[in-house]
């Protein structure tokens, strides 16, 4: 071989490693840059997902929510009128401060009037928090399924973006409360007669009589006070506020237990301390024997002992004197007593009460002079058949 063939062959070796070398150079550098690249994408991808699986439980949870709503609310339509957001403030006059007629805990009640003059009274809840939307519901699934004549009726319910409204039938004679302690400048015209304090104290005692004493549920109300009866033109008795009530399944084995009994003895209670207020025309704080104004459940019983000792020089029987017997005042404060005693199983049960203090309301006429015996038989809505009523086997609550 001669050194041009040396040459060529050196030439051509030389020429094929460095060709092979850049190509090599190449590759890695075309390489590193895609696995640069890749490990970007991987990075953002892990940036992108915990939003994109925030985004995605957000938008599941806000599913859910709404499904659970519409739940609700074809639940609630099962019993009770919808009626839309539009209607109710037309009927307000725009939920006019003219129009209100009551500030609750709960929300705002105004006085609405629909086109064909017929009242309402529209209760607007403080926005749709999580405890106020409970105790709406639980006011539509518990008065919105009874009718009774004690009790107020629920005649339609809003839902509608935040808004919550409960529609009422309008009590034309305000509350209980208003009436036995009234402003000094209205005390005069707000005079109260005993056959009337008794009324009402009999349509109470019947109402709850038949809440408790059911044959298919039990309903503990838990917040009876003067100021959630309210009053018909005639001052029949309408129970309210039932967002705190608590309905239980007359077959379900617990209902006869002491948990149940401590709910409803809680009604009976209550329900003594309004007969007190309807005898003594005081307000609790006030009904107290000690001087040092401690209003316990002891010293309420003692209070009570003592107006009964002593009964005939009493300045409240004296004031009723014209009006009832004192032996009928005695029988009825003797009945509130017996509600308000500190220990549950003391207290007797409402249609005890019931009974007893419609003996005493007969003797006044009651039966002649108002409609004791209901019109119509109480009754329960059923479900699918909003206007259309049942009767219910009701024994002796009549
Ligand atoms: N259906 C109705 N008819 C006439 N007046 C009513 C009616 N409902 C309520 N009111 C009036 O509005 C007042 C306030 O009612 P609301 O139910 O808000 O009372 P509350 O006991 O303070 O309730 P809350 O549980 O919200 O505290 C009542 O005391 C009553 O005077």
């Amino acid at each position: 071989m001669n050194f041009s063939e040396y040459f060529k062959d050196g030439f051509v070796i030389g020429y094929v490693v460095s060709a092979g070398f850049v190509t090599a150079s190449l590759m890695s550098y075309y390489y590193l840059i895609w696995l640069n690249l890749k490990l970007k994408q991987r990075r953002n991808r892990a940036k992108v997902c915990p939003l994109r699986n925030h985004i995605q439980r957000k938008k599941t949870h806000v599913h859910d929510q709404v499904s659970k709503l519409s739940l609700e609310i074809s639940e609630l339509q099962r019993w009770v009128t919808q009626m839309s957001y539009e209607e109710i403030s037309r009927a307000t006059n725009s939920f006019s401060k003219d129009n209100i007629i009551g500030l609750g805990r709960m929300g705002t009640t105004y006085k609405a009037i629909l086109q064909n003059g017929y009242l309402l009274a529209v209760k607007r809840l403080h926005g749709s928090q999580q405890h106020l939307e409970k105790r709406f519901i639980c006011e539509v699934k518990s008065i919105g399924r009874l009718r009774h004549n004690n009790l107020v009726p629920l005649l339609g319910f809003c839902i509608e973006r935040r808004e919550r409204i409960l529609v009422y039938k309008y009590m034309p004679s305000g509350n209980l409360y208003d009436w036995l302690h009234p402003k000094e400048e209205k005390a005069i015209a707000m005079t109260m007669e005993w056959d009337l304090r008794l009324k009402i104290a009999v349509g109470v005692a019947r109402g709850l009589a038949w809440l408790h004493h059911h044959r298919s549920f039990r309903l503990a109300h838990l917040d009876i006070t003067s100021s959630s009866i309210l009053l018909e033109h005639n001052f029949e008795p309408k129970m309210s506020n039932f967002s705190r009530a608590i309905l239980m399944n007359q077959n379900d084995p617990d209902s006869s237990g002491s948990w149940e009994l401590g709910f409803i003895k809680s009604d009976v209670h209550s329900f003594g301390i309004v007969l007190l207020e309807l005898i003594t025309l005081k307000e609790r704080s006030q009904m107290t024997a000690s001087s040092s104004g401690t209003t316990d459940e002891k010293s309420l019983v003692e209070w009570i002992t003592h107006l009964l000792s002593g009964i005939s020089d009493n300045s409240i029987v004296k004031s009723l004197r014209e009006q009832a017997l004192e032996y009928d005042i005695l029988k009825v404060l003797k009945i509130a007593r017996n509600c308000v005693q500190p220990d549950c199983d003391q207290r007797p049960s409402m249609l005890h009460v019931y009974k007893k203090l419609r003996a005493v309301g007969e003797r006044y006429g009651h039966h002649l002079t108002y409609d004791f015996g209901m019109s119509k038989p109480p009754e329960i809505v059923t479900p699918n058949a909003q206007h259309t009523t049942t009767t219910l086997e009701i024994v002796e609550i009549q």
